[in-house]
C-alpha cells in the first residue's frame, strides 16, 4: 500500500536527510542510521516495518476486551517489535515524558504501580464499546487496562498504559456560590453540598486513541489519505503512519477531554432519566482568566448550573471539556486574530473573516469525533443541550443521538465585548430563540476598539 522508503526518499534540496553522517545505501532495507561521531548514541531506529515486527494482536471493535487486545505503543522492553499502536501515550504530554527520560529524571525501565488507582465508580458497559463504528477516537477499555491486560503485559514484556481515569471530587466556582446566594440553586447536601455552592462531581479524564480506518470514515476520506496527511503535515513526525499500514491505531499528540458528571453517574445512560449536557471547548483566556471578549466562561458556568439543576431534579447533568483551545487553532492564532479584529474595526460582519485571513479556516475543532464520548457513556438522547453551536448539534445528531431541546446562552450572561462573536455566530447558523441579524445589521455590532483596550 505504501511503497515509501523514508531512508531513500529523494531530497528536493539535493542533500542527505537530517544530520546523519553515514548515508544509507538506497537498495538496502536498512532501518538504523549511524549518528555523528560526537553523538552519545550509536544508532537510532527511524521506523519499523511489518516484515520485522510481530505486533501484539489488536482487532478494533471485537466482542470482548480479550479478543480486541491491549493497545501497546511503547517501544520499551519488547515493544519495538511488538507494539501495535503508532505514537506515544498521554497526548501532547508525551514530549514531557521524553524530556524526563532525556534529562535522566525518569528511568526508562520504570514500571507503573497502579495499586488503588482503579476507577472511583463504574461506567456501565455499553454495546457501543464493541463495534468499529461507534467509538473510533478513544479506547473503550482505557480505564480497565491494569485489570484486563496486566497478564499479557507481563507475559509479552510490554507496557500497557491506561488512557482513561475515573475519579470523584468536590468543586467550587464563584458563579455557583452566587447561584445559591441568589436563590437560583438550592442546597440539597448531595449535588450542591453547602451554602458556598460546593458541588459533588464524578470526573473522567480521557486521552485520545484513534482507530485510523474509523477516523478516515468519519471524515469521508480514505485511510491512505488520512495517514499521508498526518505524516506529511506533521513534517514526518510519525514515519510508521506510512511504513506500518498493518498498525491501525494512532495515539495523536493532542489534548484529550474531561467529563464532569453531576448526580448519580448511572443515570447518564438511563433513558428514563433526563439529561442536560454542555459540550465545551477550551478557552483558557475566558474559562480561567475571565477575558470578556467571548462567551466561553459564562456558557461554561451556565452549563454547569443547568447540569446541577437537572441532577437535583432526579436526572443527570454532564459537562464535557475538550482541550481544543481557540477552536483548535491554538492561542497564538487566536490572539493574532484578536489584534487584527481590534485594529481593523471589530464588527460582527468581519468576525469570521478575520480568522480565515490568518488561519485559512474559521474552525478546526472537527466535532465529528466528539460524539464518541457520548456513546461511550451510553447516552442515547439529550433532553437539554446547553449549546448554540450547529456544528456540535449536527455532529451529535448525525451519530444517531437525538437532541430534544436546545438552550441558548441567556442574553444577560453575554459580556459586552462578546456581542460581536455571538451575533456573528448566530448569523452563521448558531441556534437562537431570538433575532437573527442580517449581514447589513452585523456591520453595526461593534466590539471594543484598540484604543479602548490599551
Ligand atoms: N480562533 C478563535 N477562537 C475563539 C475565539 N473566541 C473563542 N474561541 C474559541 O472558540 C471555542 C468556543 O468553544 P465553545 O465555548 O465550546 O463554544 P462554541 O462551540 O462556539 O458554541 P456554544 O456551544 O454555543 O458555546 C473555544 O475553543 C475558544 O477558545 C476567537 O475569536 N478566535
Ligand atoms: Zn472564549
Amino acid at each position: 500500500m505504501y511503497p515509501v522508503d523514508i531512508e531513500t526518499m529523494p531530497s528536493s534540496c539535493g542533500h542527505n536527510h537530517g544530520h546523519h553522517e553515514a548515508p544509507v545505501a538506497a537498495s538496502e532495507p536498512v532501518k538504523q542510521v549511524s549518528l555523528s561521531k560526537s553523538s552519545p548514541l550509536d544508532t537510532i531506529t527511524l521506523t519499523t516495518y511489518p516484515e520485522d515486527s510481530t505486533p501484539i494482536a489488536l482487532s478494533w471493535g471485537e466482542s470482548s476486551p480479550e479478543e480486541r487486545g491491549p493497545i501497546v505503543a511503547s517501544r520499551d522492553r519488547e515493544g519495538l517489535v511488538k507494539h501495535n499502536a503508532i505514537g506515544a501515550h498521554s497526548g501532547s504530554y508525551c514530549v514531557y515524558h521524553a524530556l524526563a527520560i532525556g534529562s535522566k529524571q525518569l528511568k526508562k525501565d520504570h514500571v507503573a504501580d497502579y495499586t488503588n488507582a482503579q476507577p472511583a465508580f463504574s461506567v456501565p458497559e455499553q454495546k457501543t464499546w464493541y463495534n468499529k463504528e461507534d467509538i473510533i477516537a478513544m479506547d473503550p477499555f482505557g480505564h480497565l487496562t491494569p485489570v484486563l491486560y496486566d497478564e499479557v503485559s507481563k507475559s509479552e514484556n510490554v507496557e500497557v498504559r491506561p488512557t482513561i481515569a475515573i475519579t470523584k471530587a468536590h468543586m467550587q466556582l464563584f458563579e455557583l456560590k452566587d447561584a445559591v446566594e441568589q436563590g437560583r440553586l438550592k442546597v440539597d447536601g448531595k449535588v450542591v453540598i453547602n451554602k458556598n455552592g460546593d458541588l459533588n462531581v464524578s470526573k473522567i479524564a480521557v486521552e485520545p486513541v484513534w482507530y485510523l480506518p474509523g477516523v478516515a470514515k468519519r471524515f469521508g476520506i480514505t485511510e491512505d489519505e488520512l495517514r499521508t496527511s498526518l505524516f506529511e503535515d506533521t513534517n514526518g513526525m510519525y514515519p510508521e503512519l506510512v511504513t506500518r499500514p498493518d498498525i491501525k491505531v494512532f495515539l495523536p499528540p493532542i489534548g484529550g477531554l474531561t467529563v464532569y458528571i453531576f448526580g448519580d453517574p448511572k443515570f447518564v445512560s438511563d433513558p428514563s432519566k433526563k439529561l442536560a449536557l454542555r459540550i465545551h471547548d477550551e478557552c483558557n483566556g475566558s474559562d480561567v482568566f475571565g477575558s470578556d471578549i467571548c462567551t466561553c466562561r459564562p456558557y461554561l458556568t451556565f452549563g454547569i448550573e443547568e447540569a446541577v439543576k437537572e441532577a437535583q431534579n432526579g436526572g443527570s447533568g454532564v459537562c464535557i471539556y475538550f482541550r481544543k483551545e481557540g477552536r483548535a487553532l491554538g492561542e497564538v492564532t487566536k490572539y493574532l486574530v484578536y489584534n487584527a479584529r481590534k485594529r481593523g474595526g471589530d464588527t460582527a460582519a468581519e468576525y469570521f473573516h478575520r480568522t480565515e485571513c490568518i488561519a485559512g479556516v474559521r474552525d478546526m475543532r472537527f466535532q465529528q469525533l466528539m460524539p464518541d464520548i457520548l456513546k461511550w457513556l451510553g447516552i442515547t438522547k439529550i433532553d437539554r443541550m446547553l449549546s448554540m453551536s450547529n456544528m456540535k448539534h449536527d455532529a451529535i445528531v448525525e451519530q444517531g443521538i437525538p437532541i430534544l431541546e436546545r438552550i441558548p446562552l441567556p442574553d444577560e450572561l453575554i459580556p459586552p465585548d462578546s456581542r460581536v462573536e455571538i451575533d456573528a455566530k448566530i448569523n452563521s447558523g448558531y441556534f437562537t430563540n431570538g433575532k437573527v441579524m442580517t449581514t447589513e445589521e452585523l456591520k453595526n455590532v461593534r466590539g471594543r476598539e484598540w484604543h479602548d483596550v490599551l
